[in-house]
């Protein structure tokens, strides 16, 4: 079975700035992939052109062997993305949105029915089906996005911070729909900069830092003889000793 994403120079300036500079990579697919980097790092730049977003200053994506850029129907079929600031129709209710986006994608109707009837049950957004999106609160908007992003039934579903401002609850309950997603070979990509998170749900990973892949591989050669992914990432992003210089003296208790 070939790469589920292959990526291949990928660059993206803004102005002065490299956002992201020259990314290769093979993503495997029928896995749990993680892109993790601090705060900057390129990740959504770089999940934005491989989705067909953000057209790249230069290089190529190919999402099971489609390029991304001349095949884009093809490849729209094939994944379901979960953006950062996902935007809603916000004057729908959950149910219709699903149904609205089902109808977009080409399902038929009943189908459409029957497959948003029961993610919104496994999602918990049963009760809350016939409110506007309007109302739902940021972990809800985080399910009914998921919701729509899994209707067609993609092969690969990119989430950008998906776990972002969820509860507990609502996260393990996205957990659950993602990890059986995946166990039936299909393959997703989230990014975050919670490491301990991405080290739970995780198989594989890729470190990105200042628009650069550091790192990638299975999970296990990544964090080699680390005793955590975040101590690994710290090393390769060589932030190793930050938190050990003194400029912040006057701050805290003591003298004012
Ligand atoms: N539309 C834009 N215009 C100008 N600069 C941008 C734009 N989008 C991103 N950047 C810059 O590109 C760099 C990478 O940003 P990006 O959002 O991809 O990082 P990230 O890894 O997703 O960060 P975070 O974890 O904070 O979301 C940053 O320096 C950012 O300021």
């Amino acid at each position: 079975m070939g790469p589920a994403v292959r990526v291949q120079g990928l660059w993206k300036r803004f102005g002065e700035q490299v956002a992201v500079a020259g990314v290769d990579l093979e993503l495997p697919a029928g896995r749990f992939i993680g892109l993790v980097g601090p705060n900057g790092a390129g990740k959504t730049t770089t999940l934005s052109m491989v989705t067909g977003l953000l057209r790249p200053d230069s290089g190529r994506v190919e999402i099971g062997g489609h390029d991304v850029w001349q095949d884009p129907v093809a490849v729209k079929a094939r994944i379901g993305v979960l953006p950062e600031g996902l935007r809603l129709f916000e004057r729908l209710s959950g149910l219709e949105l699903l149904a609205y986006t089902g109808r977009l994608r080409g399902l038929p109707g009943d189908e459409v029915d029957k497959r948003a009837a029961q993610l919104l049950d496994v999602l918990d957004l049963a009760s809350a089906q016939h409110k506007l999106v309007v109302d739902y609160s940021t972990g809800m908007r985080k399910k009914i996005g998921l919701a729509a992003a899994l209707l067609h039934n993609p092969q690969v579903l990119f989430l950008d911070e998906p776990f972002e401002g969820v509860d507990p609850v609502s996260a393990q309950t996205i957990r659950g729909v993602l990890e059986r997603y995946t166990a039936s070979g299909a393959t997703v990509v989230f990014s975050s900069h919670v490491m301990e998170l991405v080290e739970s749900l995780c198989d594989w990973v890729a470190v990105m830092a200042a628009g650069r892949i550091r790192a990638h591989g299975p999970l296990t050669e990544v964090r080699g003889g680390a005793s955590s992914l975040q101590e690994a990432f710290l090393e390769l992003v060589g932030a190793g000793d930050r938190g050990e210089h003194h400029d912040l003296d006057w701050l805290g208790g003591g003298a004012r």
